[in-house]
């Protein structure tokens, strides 16, 4: 089978993580993004992660209102790094080699982020699973995902999240929003689509780099979107 992607950059929202739950991380959800990830693997793509927070992050938002901003993005950073941790071990446990970097210094719990040495276990076939975000507050782990995806000459970030692709409005609040094939950066950008922050968006732009938006939740949609088949939304320069 012949791969759109030799190297790509996935990231995995948080929410996603809960599955059916309210919070937290669903270990069905954990196993079937493993298996999607294996799948992709065995095509031979590399694979680099950013995960989010949002699952236990939403949790403990109201202890953190009225907050210092930094020191709650702090706390948001390290609920990153538990996902991170979770992707991992199920990683090993399903034996798809992996390793988490993260951007954070947390050494005896976790590796610290270097780029050359993510590259290298990419080029070995690991996956490699990016934690705590930027590293610095006042970002989001969409950031983190344009970042690290520019970082390791990722052709795409591949962002892996609750809706199949980016809509004229938030489908989740508004039924009649429709759902677009492709869409500049520009036109996401100026329309104010709020799937990815701007932020993020404006550095795949400049960056050149494209993102694919598709459901996590539609058993495949990562294998097809690798195989360049129509699947969610490809927004381009
Ligand atoms: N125009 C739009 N098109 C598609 N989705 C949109 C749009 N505007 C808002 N959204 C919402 O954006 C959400 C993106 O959610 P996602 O969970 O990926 O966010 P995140 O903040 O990156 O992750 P986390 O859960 O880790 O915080 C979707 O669930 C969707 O409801
Ligand atoms: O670079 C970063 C990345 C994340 N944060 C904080 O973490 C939470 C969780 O990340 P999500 O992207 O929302 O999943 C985020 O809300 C920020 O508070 C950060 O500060 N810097």
């Amino acid at each position: 089978m012949t791969v759109a992607y030799r190297r790509i950059l996935l990231k995995l929202s948080g929410e996603a993580l809960m599955g059916d739950d309210d919070y937290g991380i669903s270990r069905d959800m954990l196993a079937r993004i493993v298996a999607e990830i294996a799948e992709i693997r065995a095509l031979g793509v590399e694979v680099g992660v950013v995960i989010g927070g949002g699952n236990i992050f939403r949790g403990v938002a109201g202890g953190a209102a009225g907050m210092d901003r930094a020191t709650a993005d702090y706390m948001g950073m390290l609920a990153t790094v538990m996902n991170a941790l979770a992707l991992g071990d199920a990683m090993r446990q399903a034996g798809v080699a992996a390793r988490v970097q993260s951007a954070l210094s947390i050494e005896p719990v976790v590796e610290f982020y270097i780029r050359g040495k993510s590259i290298r276990y990419l080029e070995e076939g690991k996956v490699v699973i990016f934690a705590a975000g930027t590293g610095n507050p006042f970002f989001t782990t969409d950031t983190a995902a344009a970042l690290r995806g520019r970082e390791i000459e990722a052709e795409v970030v591949l962002k892996a999240t609750k809706v199949d692709g980016v809509y004229s409005a938030d489908p989740m609040k508004d039924k009649s929003a429709t759902r677009y094939d492709r869409i500049s950066f520009d036109e996401a950008i100026s329309r104010d689509l709020k799937v990815m922050d701007a932020t993020a968006l404006a550095l795949c732009r400049d960056q050149q780099l494209p993102i694919k938006v598709f459901s996590i939740f539609k058993p495949g949609a990562l294998k097809r979107v690798v195989l360049g088949e129509d699947e969610g939304t490809l927004v381009h320069i």
